[in-house]
């Protein structure tokens, strides 16, 4: 890994709305990920890891924009950069598979059509007989069992895996050097999950490439990151090596969603317990922590007026880091909820 990192973002704030109704979801957030690196992006629903992800590669939806920060990628400035240039940067360099291959894969064209015209926009020096060739060595690198098959396919006579993998192929076979997949697994059964998720893996290690992973779930970041950063209310509450995280959180929010899944071995679901409480609304963030409203630790702690009154600190860089004016030093699963 060289000095610089592969990705860096500082401060990144997007905001939808004006005047009165402006709502800022993603507000401050800071991580990086190195050169053949799996960093996952974890929280509840709605705490901004999508829009984290769209913000990198100017996809916000309509109305939503970068109003703070900067985001840096191989070098180059990407808040700045010109739109020309983050369409060439889409799929060349970087590919974004999403949690619902349909929306990566287009209904009406067969798999190997899609294939070759991605090839023909971001590979124009290679011939036809190149293209089919090198798009029948992405779905098999992507394991689809009967390549040429899928290459003469639609969308929809494959299987909810099977189109998954194809949308890896598509996202793959530029040989990126980074892929951001938001929830790549949610739509499909267990078994081919796990499937998915080591299939992202070998490919990591195979064609080098950086993978920022987005989920809910905190254990598929467990099995598949090499680091981790843990969202909330659009801010990062902690950050580090998975196993450092995972194993001593130090944020209570941390503690509280590994609490919510179940231990190794396994309990029954309806034994499983959620974050209590709701997240807050984007539109109107409450002063200082904020999960300070749903925080075991401040309740203990006779709820100390700074974690309603001040930010804790900003998460930002490689170094372990945690946003908690408490936090602990050697937390355990579940202890500091
Ligand atoms: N198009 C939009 N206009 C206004 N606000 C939006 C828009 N899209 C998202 N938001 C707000 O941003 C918040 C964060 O959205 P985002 O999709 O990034 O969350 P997430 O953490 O990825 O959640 P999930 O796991 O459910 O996908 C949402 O709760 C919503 O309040």
């Amino acid at each position: 890994m060289t000095d610089q990192p592969l990705l860096s973002v500082r401060d990144l704030a997007v905001e939808f709305g004006h005047g009165a109704g402006v709502s800022r979801p993603v507000d401050g957030v800071g991580f990086e990920v190195g050169e053949r690196e799996i960093v996952g992006i974890v929280g509840e629903s709605g705490c901004g890891k999508s829009l984290t992800l769209l913000a990198l590669l100017g996809l916000l939806p309509s109305g939503g924009r970068v109003v703070d920060g900067s985001i840096t990628f191989a070098g180059r400035d990407l808040r700045g950069a010109d739109p020309s240039v983050l369409r060439s940067l889409r799929g060349r360099q970087v590919a974004l598979i999403p949690s619902d291959a349909g929306a990566a894969l287009n209904p009406v064209a067969r798999v190997g059509k899609q294939l070759r015209l991605s090839l023909r926009t971001h590979r124009p020096e290679l011939n036809s007989q190149q293209r089919r060739g090198r798009a029948l060595d992405a779905l098999r690198r992507a394991r689809l069992p009967r390549p040429e098959q899928a290459l003469a396919a639609y969308p929809h006579e494959l299987s909810g895996g099977m189109q998954q993998r194809s949308a890896i192929a598509l996202g793959l076979q530029n040989e990126p050097m980074l892929l951001l997949a938001d929830e790549p697994t949610t739509a499909l059964d267990v078994s081919i999950q796990a499937e998915i998720l080591r299939l992202l893996v070998q490919l990591r290690d195979e064609l080098g490439t950086a993978i920022v992973f987005v989920t809910h779930d905190i254990s598929t970041v467990r099995e598949i990151c090499d680091r981790v950063v843990v969202m909330y209310a659009g801010q990062v509450v902690e950050q580090g090596g998975v196993d450092e995280v995972l194993t001593a959180p130090r944020h209570p929010y941390t503690a509280a969603l590994l609490g919510s899944i179940p231990p190794l071995g396994g309990v029954p679901p309806e034994q499983l317990e959620t974050v209590p409480g709701m997240p807050p609304d984007p539109a109107a963030w409450p002063q200082g922590c904020r999960f300070h409203a749903r925080c075991r630790r401040f309740a203990e702690l006779g709820e100390p007026e700074q974690c309603t009154t001040a930010w804790p600190g900003s998460a930002e860089g490689r170094a372990l880091h945690v946003a908690c004016h408490f936090p602990s030093e050697a937390d355990r699963v579940g202890a500091g909820r």
